[in-house]
């Protein structure tokens, strides 16, 4: 049986030494699942609210626990994320914290696939789920919100599109990775990392994307596959809302200038992906960067779209975007999450299923996207949070 029995809630460290939720859900035939929230730096205005851990917790306690507890079946994912939502009482759930609810909720799911005896890409994406893997977008070179004094872009990432197994790709982008720091090392530029991962050199995004190119060039004849480029602009953070333009240090674009430059890059550089190219409240512009580049390069809305439902149908319904980026502590719930999973695909939107800048070692979002037939994962390319992640997606392609 899946009744849940027992929530236990308490703070522990992420990947930036902040606090953060960490949800044990136990259940009545000893199933057990663990989950902790992820948070972000460069946060969407739309996200659902991650309130103060020690808020967060008291008052899930409070609100949620006895909601679950004896109640529901942890086996019944929309009875959890219902009871979540029912003891929240928001449509953002700043009164127990998407940090609680996401954390219980993807718990909730771990005990449940315990109690099967089954992976927890099969409990939730079914047993012909697990012959196909995402591509992984591994953050190379990055700045913005990610690390002081660094590039304007906030992720370059390394692309492996041609690789013939998640695990050589994993492996390709961590080659890229050091082939990355090798380059900046021979140019006497040698930096310190950002909070992903990514190396975070002082220096301007012209000379990021030529040191990118020539390090997945180095990787692409070693292994022999196609090894693209893809951006995290991370444009609401370059945009000066009072100005109504994007700010590159001195550099500054009006909207359409901004358009031009994005399409631009993605014709120089062959991207394969580019990430929230603008403001997460121009519909109109992501729309009109679509019908201009959507058939060369997939255009996807983090900032814009938050994983939710709600604001992707809106740009289905304009033409917004042809990718949406999915952060399960965006929205708070996975039911929620697979919900906006479903929504993009019946669309023809491809889902990237995403870490956060500050991460934990917990795995969820691995098993997620093989659950859910995602054809990207963006998770980094080094460091323990990361590849925690990437190490889990091996094991699954190896059955382990
Ligand atoms: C992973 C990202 O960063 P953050 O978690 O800071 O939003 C992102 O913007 O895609
Ligand atoms: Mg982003």
């Amino acid at each position: 049986m899946t009744l849940v029995t027992d929530v236990r809630l308490r703070r522990v460290l992420d990947s930036r030494g902040n606090p953060t939720v960490e949800a044990d859900v136990r259940t009545e035939s000893g199933g057990f699942g663990r989950a902790k929230a992820p948070s972000g730096a460069s946060t969407g205005e739309y996200e659902a609210i991650e309130l103060p851990v020690g808020e967060a917790i008291a008052n899930a306690r409070e609100l949620a626990i006895p909601r679950l507890v004896g109640e529901v079946y942890a086996g019944n994912q929309r009875d959890i994320d219902a009871a979540l939502r029912g003891a929240d009482g928001t449509d953002d759930f700043s009164q127990i914290g998407a940090n609680s609810a996401v954390a219980i909720s993807m718990a909730a799911a771990k005990a449940a696939a315990d109690v099967l005896g089954a992976p927890l890409f099969q409990h939730l994406g079914g047993t012909f789920r697990g012959d196909t893997f995402p591509t992984p977008l591994g953050n190379v070179v990055g700045g913005g919100e990610h690390a002081a004094d660094a590039t304007h872009i906030q992720e370059f990432l390394a692309a492996p599109v041609g690789a013939p197994s998640v695990e050589e790709a994993v492996f390709a982008n961590a080659a890229v990775h050091a082939a990355v720091g090798d380059v900046l090392d021979e140019r006497g530029l040698a930096c310190g990392k950002g909070d992903e991962g990514a190396w975070a050199p002082s220096i301007e995004d012209e000379q990021a994307f030529d040191i990118v190119s020539e390090a997945t060039e180095i990787v692409e004849d070693d292994v022999g596959f196609e090894i693209g480029i893809g951006l995290d602009i991370a444009g609401a953070e370059l945009y000066d809302a009072e100005e109504g333009v994007y700010r590159y240090g001195e550099t500054v674009r009006e909207t359409d200038e901004q358009l031009a430059y994005i399409a631009e890059l993605v014709d120089e550089h062959d991207l394969v992906y580019v990430e929230d190219p603008i403001d997460e409240d121009d519909f109109e512009g992501y729309a009109e960067l679509t019908a201009r580049v959507g058939t060369e390069t997939l255009v996807c809305g983090d900032d814009l779209f938050v994983t939710n439902v709600d604001r992707l149908e809106r740009g289905i319904e304009m033409g917004a975007a042809n990718s949406i980026l999915i952060k399960p502590n965006q929205i708070g719930t996975l039911s929620d999450t697979v919900d906006a999973v479903e929504r993009a695909r019946r669309n023809g939107y491809d889902p990237v299923i995403s870490h956060r800048s500050g991460e934990t070692e917990d795995t969820t979002i691995a098993h997620l996207a093989v659950a859910t037939d995602a054809p990207f994962i963006k998770t980094g390319a080094v460091g323990g949070e990361r590849t925690a992640k990437l190490n889990e997606l091996i094991r699954i392609e190896h059955n382990a």
